[in-house]
């Protein structure tokens, strides 16, 4: 199980995508934090860092032009992923960002905490839309359509699939796969890039191609390369990881990971107050991940 380090060489142990879905059973079963909150906390931040990326917008700071308010589009998809870009959305807005969403289907579609997330920005008159639903002055397909739209963006997020991929993208959320692969924006994937499997890096189909991946709460095994000297896969960019919010508790109960083991020994007369695992965030809210150990 791959290892991986902070700058500061505080290690964090990796996870499977089915490890992760524990984590986050546990989280909601056992100690009652809700998924809307862990999407906020995801949302929120993912928002923080586009902010970082793309500057202040004229309103805030009042020394730029108007034009220069930075553009940001979110690909959203209908799962846990989705709603956390569907969070960053209401989050860069209220911060005076241009930030505009496109879906992988009808908002009627959508359910659980993207339906949600989605609600909350329609009831607040931010319009959420189907990519497929774009109608190009050029009448151009969705495709093409899509790939102009963002090439004239400062940024894009790529919120369509996350630890959920099935099988190869198909259908609209392929070809906005394809749309951000064709445009030459710079590219933040929320948790995995997208079409990427996140236990074993493999991407059985069309795939993003990230500079920056946020990923949530523990970084997934899929990202170090195991053919290649466990070297960080060049599809997740910089890799970052997200708090959110999740108690030490919960990775203990799923006890899971060389170093919570190895710390588990080193304190193991700790009590649930006395939590082996080691938060990596220091003051922060996300920290960035630089290389891998097995
Ligand atoms: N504790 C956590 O880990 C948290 C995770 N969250 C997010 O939730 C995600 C997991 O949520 P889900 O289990 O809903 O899964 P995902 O949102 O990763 O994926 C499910 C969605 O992808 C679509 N999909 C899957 N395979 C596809 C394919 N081959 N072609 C086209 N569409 C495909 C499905 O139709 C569904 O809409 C995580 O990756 C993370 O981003 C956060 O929202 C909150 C907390
Ligand atoms: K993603």
């Amino acid at each position: 199980m791959p290892v991986f380090r902070t700058e500061s060489g505080h290690e964090v142990p990796s996870v499977t995508a089915d490890e992760m879905r524990e984590v986050d059973r546990v989280a909601v079963d056992c100690v009652e934090l809700g998924m809307l909150q862990m999407v906020e906390n995801a949302g929120r931040t993912l928002a923080g860092i586009v902010r970082r990326k793309t500057g202040e917008p004229t309103q805030i700071v009042g020394r730029r032009e108007a034009d220069a308010t930075p553009t940001v589009i979110v690909l959203a998809g209908g799962g846990g992923n989705g709603a956390g870009g569907l969070c960053a959305v209401r989050h860069l807005r209220n911060h005076g960002w241009s930030a505009r969403t496109l879906l992988d289907r009808d908002p009627t579609d959508l359910s659980g905490p993207a339906g949600r997330q989605c609600r909350i920005l329609t009831k607040s008159g931010v319009a959420v839309t189907a990519a497929t639903d774009r109608h190009d002055a050029d009448g151009s397909d969705t495709d093409t359509g899509l790939t102009h739209l963002l090439a004239d963006a400062d940024l894009v997020v790529d919120a369509l699939i996350g630890y959920g991929l099935s099988g190869p993208p198909h259908g609209t959320t392929a070809e906005m796969i394809d749309a951000i692969e064709a445009s030459e924006t710079p590219v933040v994937s929320l948790d995995v890039p997208s079409g990427l499997q996140a236990t074993t890096g493999e991407t059985p189909g069309v795939a993003v191609s990230a500079d920056t991946t946020l990923t949530l709460a523990l970084p997934k095994t899929g990202f170090a390369d195991e053919a290649d000297d466990l070297d960080l896969r060049p599809a997740v960019g910089d890799l970052l990881l997200a708090d959110i919010g999740i108690p030490p508790v919960v990775y203990r109960r799923v006890g899971f990971g060389a170093v919570v083991d190895r710390v588990e020994k080193e304190d193991a007369d700790a009590t649930d107050d006395q939590i082996p695992y080691r938060q990596p965030f220091g003051a922060r809210n996300w920290v960035r991940l630089v290389d891998v150990r097995r």
